[in-house]
C-alpha cells in the first residue's frame, strides 16, 4: 500500500529578491519559503515526510508549455544588471527579476515534476513543493504576477506525457485567479481546471473579463474550466467548504481524476494582505482532506502565493499534516455562506449545469447582478486566528480499534484487536436501558462496543469498527455509553444506512443528529436532528449516495460540528462498496477522526476495505457515473426543505424581501 508524504524544498530557490523600488512586487520575498520550512521543522514535520531533491527543469520540459522564445528570452537574464532586470521586466506585467530567478524558476519547475514523478511511481502517496518563483500566472510567452514558467501546468502536460494521463484535476486555491493556467487548457476536456479568485466584478488584478464565472471553456473543453468569483473580500471557512461541497466534490467526483494538482496558494488565507479573506489555517487541512479521496490519494501541491508569514507557514503545517494522515481540526462556527458567495456559487451552477450530471436535472436560475449592488463591505474578521503552534506535536495516535464477532479476517498491524478475553471487566459498563435480545449476544455486544469506545476517548486509537448482530441496539449502545461515561461528547452524529425506522423518541436537543439513508419512504418525523434521506434502489443498487453525501451530510454534519461520528452500515444495504469506503473516508474530516463504524454481517472483503479506510490507506475511486438523475431529485427536494435550519445546505441567494 502506497504511503509517504514527499516535501520538496531547496533553499537554492530563497536566493533571488527584488532589487529596486517596485511595491505591487515587494510581497514576493524569499523569507516566504525560509519561514514556511522552519515552521514545518518546529512542528516536528520535516522529519515525518519523505525528503525528495529537487533537480533543475529541462529544457524540453519548459518548452513544453512555453516558447522558445520565451525561454531564450528568460535566459539572457542571468548576465543582466539591475536596469537591464528592470528594463526587462517591464514588459511583462507585475512580474521582476534576477540574475538568479532563471535558475530559481528551473529549480521549481523541477522541484514540481520531481514531485510529479514520486507520487506517479509510487515512491509517495502524496506530498508538496515549497517552491518560488510560483507559477500559475505565467503563459505561452510570458511572464506575469511572479510567475516564470507554470509549474503546474507544465507538471499537467508532462504527467500525461510521461504517464499517458487521460484525466487530471487542479484545484488552484490560490487567492488570484490562475489565467495562465487556464489558457493552457480552456480547450482540453483531459484537464479539469478549477479556480477561486478574489474579483470583486473584475476591480481586483489581473481585472479579466474571462475570469469570471461565466467562462466555462472552449469546444471539447467546454465545462472543464470553473470559475468561483468572489466578489467581497472576508470570504470565511463556510464560504470555501460551501464551493467544495456544492460545486468542486461533485465535479470532482464525476470526473474521476487519476492525479490531482492543486495550485496552492496560501493568499486565500486569514491575514494576507493580498487577498484580505478571513479562512484560517485549520481550513487548509479540511480542503486538503477533502480532496485525498480521490485519484486513491495521489496529490501534489505546488506553493504558488501566501505573502503572510505567519498565515503562510501555518497553512502549510495544516496541509502537510492532512497529507500525513493527521487527525484535522474541528472548524467552529460553520454556517450559511454570505450572500455574496452564494450568488458566485449560483452563478457557477447554472453556467455548467448542461455539462454536469449532478446539475443537469437541477432547478437552477442564473442570477444577474443587481447592478445596485450594495458597496462592498469591507468585511473585518471577527474571529481570531487560531495557530495554536504547538512547539511539538505529538505524533497521532494508533489508528483503529477492531473488535469482531468471530469473523476471520488479518488484521494490519496498525489495528488494535479488541477481543472479549482482552477486555478488563471494569470497563463493561451495564447500560441502563439496554434491551438487547440474548444475553449473551449482549454481553457481547456491550463488552466490544464500550472497549472499543474507551480506546477512543482514551486517545490510544483515532478510531473504531465493531462487527454487531444488530444496528439500532449497536446505535443505542453507544449513545447509552456516550451519556454515561463520556461526558467529552456533546454532539454525536449517526449515519445510519438502513430500513428500521429508528426507535428512540428523538428529544431534538441536539445531542444526537440522526441522519437516516433508507430505500422506503420512512414515516418517522422529520425534524432538524433526524434526517431521512430517501434513495430509490434502481434494481438491488442504491443511486445517490455520493450525491446526498456532498449536498446534505457533509455540510450539514460539518455545520453541526460532532464530537464522534458513528457510522451504522449493513453490507445488505445495496450501496457501492467503493461508495461506503469513499463515506467512511470524508467523514474523518468530523470530530477529529473519532468515528465509529458499526457494522451489520459484515463481508470480510468490506471489513478489510472499511479498515483501510479508516487506516487512512488510499482508496479506490468511484467510477460508474456516481451521481444518479433520480435519486438527485429526492436529495434535491430534502435540500430545499431543509436549508433554512441548516444554512450551510444553501446553493442559491434567497431573497428574503
Ligand atoms: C502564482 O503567483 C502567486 C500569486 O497569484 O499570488 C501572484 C499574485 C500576483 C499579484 C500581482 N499584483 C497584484 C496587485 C494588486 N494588489
Ligand atoms: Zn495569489
Amino acid at each position: 500500500m502506497v504511503s509517504g508524504t514527499a516535501l520538496i524544498y531547496d533553499e537554492e530557490m530563497t536566493r533571488y529578491r527584488l532589487l529596486w523600488d517596485y511595491p505591487v512586487c515587494s510581497i514576493e520575498v524569499p523569507e516566504r519559503l525560509s519561514v514556511s520550512y522552519s515552521e514545518l521543522q518546529i512542528q516536528g514535520l520535516v522529519e515525518r515526510c519523505i525528503s525528495v531533491p529537487v533537480r533543475e527543469a529541462t529544457e524540453e520540459e519548459i518548452l513544453l508549455a512555453h516558447s522558445q522564445d520565451f525561454l531564450e528570452a528568460i535566459k539572457t537574464t542571468q548576465n543582466m544588471d539591475v536596469e537591464q532586470l528592470k528594463a526587462f521586466a517591464s514588459q511583462f506585467q507585475d512580474v521582476y527579476f534576477h540574475q538568479n530567478i532563471y535558475h530559481c524558476a528551473k529549480l521549481a519547475l523541477g522541484a514540481t515534476l520531481q514531485l510529479v514523478d514520486a507520487v506517479m511511481t509510487k515512491k509517495v502517496r502524496n506530498g508538496i513543493a515549497l517552491v518560488r518563483p510560483p507559477g500559475h500566472h505565467s503563459q505561452h510567452s510570458a511572464a506575469n504576477g511572479f510567475c516564470i514558467f507554470n509549474n503546474v501546468a507544465i507538471a499537467a502536460l508532462y504527467a500525461k506525457k510521461m504517464f499517458d494521463l487521460k484525466r487530471i484535476l487542479i484545484v488552484d486555491w490560490d487567492i488570484h485567479h490562475g489565467q495562465g493556467t487556464q489558457y493552457f487548457f480552456e480547450d482540453d476536456p483531459s484537464v479539469l481546471y478549477f479556480s477561486w479568485h478574489r474579483y470583486e466584478n473584475q476591480e481586483f488584478w489581473p481585472n479579466l473579463p474571462e475570469s469570471d464565472y461565466s467562462t466555462v471553456g472552449k469546444g471539447k473543453g467546454a465545462g472543464f474550466n470553473v470559475n468561483v468569483p468572489w466578489n467581497k473580500i472576508g470570504m470565511q471557512n463556510s464560504d470555501y467548504l460551501s464551493v467544495f461541497f456544492h460545486i468542486l466534490l461533485p465535479m470532482a467526483y464525476e470526473f474521476n481524476p487519476e492525479l490531482v494538482l492543486i495550485s496552492a496558494g496560501f493568499d486565500s488565507a486569514i491575514n494576507d494582505p493580498e487577498g484580505k479573506m478571513c479562512a484560517t489555517p485549520a481550513c487548509f487541512a479540511h480542503l486538503t482532506h477533502l480532496l485525498m479521496s480521490l485519484a486513491e490519494g495521489k496529490i501534489c501541491a505546488v506553493l504558488e502565493g501566501g505573502y503572510d508569514l505567519h498565515s503562510l507557514s501555518h497553512c502549510i503545517c495544516h496541509t502537510v499534516k492532512a497529507f500525513l494522515g493527521d487527525p484535522v481540526p474541528h472548524l467552529l462556527n460553520i454556517s450559511s455562506p454570505c450572500d455574496s458567495a452564494l450568488e458566485s456559487i449560483q452563478n457557477v451552477r447554472a453556467v455548467h449545469q448542461q455539462h454536469w450530471a449532478f446539475l443537469r436535472s437541477l432547478p437552477i436560475s442564473m442570477k444577474h447582478q443587481n447592478v445596485n449592488d450594495d458597496k462592498k463591505l469591507e468585511q473585518f474578521c471577527n474571529e481570531e486566528i487560531h495557530t495554536s503552534s504547538p512547539n511539538y506535536c505529538p505524533l497521532p495516535p494508533k489508528r483503529t480499534a477492531v473488535a469482531l464477532l468471530g469473523e476471520k479476517i488479518e488484521l494490519p498491524d496498525r489495528c488494535l484487536k479488541i477481543n472479549l478475553d482482552s477486555v478488563p471487566s471494569d470497563e463493561i459498563w451495564s447500560f441502563k436501558d439496554s434491551t438487547v435480545e440474548g444475553q449473551k449476544d449482549s454481553l457481547h455486544l456491550q463488552k466490544n462496543l464500550c472497549s472499543v469506545m474507551m480506546k477512543i476517548f482514551q486517545k490510544e486509537v483515532q478510531n473504531g469498527l465493531a462487527a454487531v448482530p444488530c444496528l439500532l441496539e449497536a446505535i443505542k449502545a453507544v449513545l447509552s455509553f456516550c451519556t454515561t461515561c463520556a461526558n467529552s461528547v456533546s454532539r454525536i452524529l449517526v449515519l445510519y444506512l438502513g430500513d428500521k425506522d429508528y426507535p428512540v423518541s428523538l428529544e431534538d436537543d441536539g445531542n444526537l443528529l440522526l441522519i437516516q439513508m433508507s430505500t422506503k419512504k420512512l414515516k418517522g418525523r422529520e425534524s432538524k436532528y433526524h434526517i431521512p434521506i430517501f434513495l430509490p434502489k434502481e434494481g438491488n443498487n442504491v443511486k445517490g449516495v455520493l450525491h446526498a453525501l456532498f449536498s446534505l451530510i457533509l455540510p450539514v454534519a460539518y455545520m453541526y460540528n460532532p464530537d464522534l461520528v458513528v457510522t451504522a452500515l449493513s453490507c445488505q444495504s445495496g450501496v457501492d462498496k467503493k461508495i461506503l469506503n469513499q463515506l467512511t473516508s470524508l467523514l474523518q474530516g468530523l470530530a477529529e477522526g473519532q468515528l465509529l463504524c458499526l457494522i451489520h454481517d459484515p463481508e470480510v472483503s468490506f471489513l478489510e476495505d472499511t479498515i483501510c479506510s479508516l487506516l487512512g490507506d488510499p482508496i479506490l475511486p468511484v467510477t460508474d457515473g456516481v451521481l444518479q438523475g433520480e435519486a438527485i431529485q429526492e436529495v434535491e427536494q430534502q435540500r430545499q426543505r431543509l436549508q433554512e435550519q441548516w444554512g450551510i445546505l444553501k446553493t442559491q441567494v434567497t431573497r428574503t424581501e
